[in-house]
């Protein structure tokens, strides 16, 4: 029997039941096991709670307390460093990492009037927004998916800006009135994606979650996740990343694309290089975004 450990959020929930469901077709047993972390308790902004981990910190403990087996998060909010004594057993094929807007009457961002009050709390969003010079608003907002898009609905506010792969997963596309282009908005790095972690040296579970793992989505958040580790930034760092294995002229490379918002706007550069050294191409990204300023 493979214990799973799950927020209770929808999100979450959605999430563990999909990987409960994979590891089922693949023969396993599988429990699901609630678990509640500080981000699902504490209403206040995240920054102010204290950033990175605080979705995942109670599930990497229960992990460590042998309380669970396996631990399955979104992986933007896992925070970049490793945790001593846990392995990424899996990282599955990840959903689009774009992001969405979500707004009245249908609107699209450049429909949205002047002075128009769009719900994100993220700097990375709002920094990326701003450059877009739209004379838009951005207030921050806290809550799960019905909650926030339940504040366009009513009215208070024009539009949220929200992560397709979450609302994909909660079946709530219908409700998206434009993906954001990352020419525009870069999404938060390992966007989209899930990160399965279980004990090191766990030899069993480990086996388990290998046939869950894409070689593609792995190499192109590894880069993304160095790139913020380089930057010595969090998920609440004005930080956008997105990499995706393209066809190179010599076969398959790795390109990644990266934001950095600062006080005087947004810088972003590219850059490309081999499948099998995501860590070295995130690394000379982050150091090129850090020479430019
Ligand atoms: N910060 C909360 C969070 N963590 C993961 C997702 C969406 C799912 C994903 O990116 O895998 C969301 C919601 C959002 O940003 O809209």
């Amino acid at each position: 029997m493979i214990r799973l450990g799950t927020r209770r959020s929808a999100l979450a929930t959605v999430q563990a039941t999909m990987v409960a469901d994979w590891l089922r077709e693949l023969g396993h047993e599988v429990e699901l096991v609630p678990i509640v972390t500080t981000g699902d308790v504490n209403r206040a902004p995240v920054e102010q709670i204290g950033g990175t981990g605080i979705f995942v910190s109670a599930l990497r403990d229960a992990l460590l307390a042998n309380e669970i087996d396996i631990a399955v998060h979104s992986l933007k909010d896992l925070p970049t460093q490793p945790l001593e004594g846990l392995a990424m057993g899996a990282i599955p094929v990840r959903e689009d990492p774009r992001d969405v807007l979500v707004a009245r009457d249908g609107l699209t961002l450049g429909e949205l009037p002047t002075g128009a009050l769009v719900g994100t709390g993220a700097a990375r969003r709002v920094a990326q927004l701003d450059a877009l010079g739209l004379g838009i608003e951005c207030t921050g907002i806290r809550g799960n998916v019905d909650t926030r898009i339940g504040m366009v609905t009513e009215g208070k506010l024009d539009a949220v800006v929200l992560a397709r792969a979450g609302l994909s997963r909660l079946g709530r596309l219908a409700e998206v009135t434009e993906t954001l282009d990352p020419i525009q908005v870069l999404p938060a790095p390992g966007q989209g994606a899930l990160g399965i972690e279980c004990r090191e040296g766990d030899t069993e579970v480990l086996a388990a979650l290998a046939p869950l793992d894409d070689a593609a989505t792995r190499a192109a958040v590894t880069a993304e996740r160095q790139l913020l580790a380089t930057l010595e930034a969090g998920c609440t760092a004005p930080v956008g990343a997105l990499a995706e294995v393209v066809d190179g002229e010599d076969g398959p490379e790795l390109w990644l694309r990266g934001a950095l918002g600062q006080d005087d706007g947004v810088r972003r550069l590219s850059a490309n290089g081999p499948v099998d050294d995501p860590v070295a191409l995130g690394k000379a990204l982050a150091n090129e975004l850090l020479e430019r300023t």
